[in-house]
């Protein structure tokens, strides 16, 4: 039990974070922790709905090249793939879903709300849970469109959101964004891709505190970094606190 949160305590350390957040971090030496986002047994038994966190025709080679390192290094459970839906409550692991007790069933999740492939959101996020950390691969399409042949700002506070989020959910479970403070460095091109590395700061009481940067492929330009407070609406639903009971 004990030894549960001290890993996970220990992947809070600010040396882990010296390299850039930018550039696909190289594998990682720590031992591979428990792996609590939704133990992803859960999303992947027959009857769940589409995954859409895989790859598709429309993600450039430099997805995919991203995309095949961090599934090499999900491999030994350093780093796990998130399965991504069109509806938000599947996102959420088992434990943090059944804390909803009512759904719609006409609603889609923001960032799968486009059918077609590759002119939306197109993302993969893998997370890394000593570190509490995620990193999402994104590649906005021509619908995301702000400035001409950008991406909007609007879709990159999204994509942070939903990161950072991921995060929170992870470290908190059931949150809710309190606090997002974005700074646009550098344009996103459309069809481009970019990293967004987030990780969770510190946590007191129901708040979690966490940071982001997004950064293109090679780690060099910073397109944006930001900060965020998710609050924790039901302390009975973090992974975390699920892990370390005995
Ligand atoms: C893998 C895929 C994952 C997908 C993830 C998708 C993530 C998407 C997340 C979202 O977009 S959520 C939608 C946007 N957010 C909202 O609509 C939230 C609207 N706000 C609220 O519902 C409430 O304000 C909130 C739940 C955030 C807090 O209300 P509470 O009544 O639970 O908390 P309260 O006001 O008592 O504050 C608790 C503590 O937080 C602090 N706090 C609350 N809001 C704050 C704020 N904005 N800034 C700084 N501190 C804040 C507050 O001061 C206090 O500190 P102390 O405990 O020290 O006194």
């Amino acid at each position: 039990m004990l030894r549960g949160c001290v890993s996970l305590a220990r992947g809070l350390r600010p040396g882990l974070r010296a390299a850039p957040h930018g550039a696909w971090p190289g594998p990682r030496l720590a031992a591979a922790p428990q792996p609590f986002w939704g133990h992803t047994a859960g999303f992947s038994q027959l009857g769940r709905p589409k995954d859409f966190a895989l790859p598709n025709p429309s993600w450039s080679q430099d997805m995919m090249s991203l995309y095949n390192k961090f599934a090499e290094m999900a491999k030994d459970g350093t780093w796990k793939r998130i399965p991504s839906y069109d509806r938000s409550v599947d996102h959420l692991p088992e434990r943090v879903r059944q804390a909803f007790k009512e759904v719609r069933q006409d609603t889609r999740f923001f960032l799968r709300n486009t059918d077609a492939e590759g002119i939306g959101f197109e993302y993969v996020m893998f997370l890394n849970p000593t570190e509490k950390r995620i990193v999402c691969l994104f590649q906005p399409g021509p619908y995301l469109e702000g400035v001409s042949g950008f991406a909007h700002g609007g879709s990159i506070a999204a994509i942070i959101d939903s990161t950072v989020g991921g995060c929170a959910i992870f470290a908190a479970g059931k949150v809710m964004t309190a606090n997002l403070s974005i700074n646009y460095r550098n344009p996103i091109p459309l069809g481009s891709v970019v990293l967004v590395d987030s990780k969770v700061d510190r946590i007191e009481g129901r708040k979690v505190f966490l940071s982001c940067e997004v950064r293109n492929v090679d780690g060099q330009t910073l397109h944006a970094e930001a900060t965020a407070l998710f609050i924790q609406l039901d302390t009975k639903t973090s992974q975390q606190q699920e892990a370390c009971s005995p």
